[in-house]
């Protein structure tokens, strides 16, 4: 059986796509076209369905709510103008820095 996998760079990809060649009936185009409050309102939505999943549900339930959370973050990031690979640099100059569990500073106080 072959396993299909969408990276999620490959994904951003496909949706900064749509923000520059608009589909007709693309889901990903109505979320642009509603704008910057729709998407914040189904980050919103999303991320109380998986918090709702996590504490309920099957794993299968539960990893479709962070996928639908995860396609609608990287809409929100294509919205904003900001790429993944600003989020990975951002979580890579993290790396090693928390080794305290108590007492330690803010993340913005590194
Ligand atoms: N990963 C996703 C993805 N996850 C969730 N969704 C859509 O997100 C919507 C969430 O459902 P809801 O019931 O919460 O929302 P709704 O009632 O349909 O709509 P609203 O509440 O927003 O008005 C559904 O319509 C899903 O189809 C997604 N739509 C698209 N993608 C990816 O984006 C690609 C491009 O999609 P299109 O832009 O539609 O071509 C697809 O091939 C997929 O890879």
């Amino acid at each position: 059986m072959t396993e299909e996998k969408q990276d999620l760079d490959e994904l951003y990809q496909l949706i900064m796509d749509r923000k520059r060649n608009p589909i007709k009936g693309s889901y990903t185009d109505y979320l642009f076209t509603k704008g910057l409050d729709k998407i914040l309102k189904k980050v919103g939505e999303e991320s109380t369905e998986v918090v709702v999943a996590a504490k309920n549900e099957s794993d299968p339930a539960f990893i479709l709510e962070v996928a639908d959370l995860a396609y609608h973050v990287l809409v929100l990031l294509a919205e904003r103008g900001i790429t993944v690979d600003q989020i990975k640099k951002e979580l890579a100059g993290r790396e090693g820095k928390m080794s305290k569990t108590k007492e330690r500073d803010d993340i913005e106080r590194w």
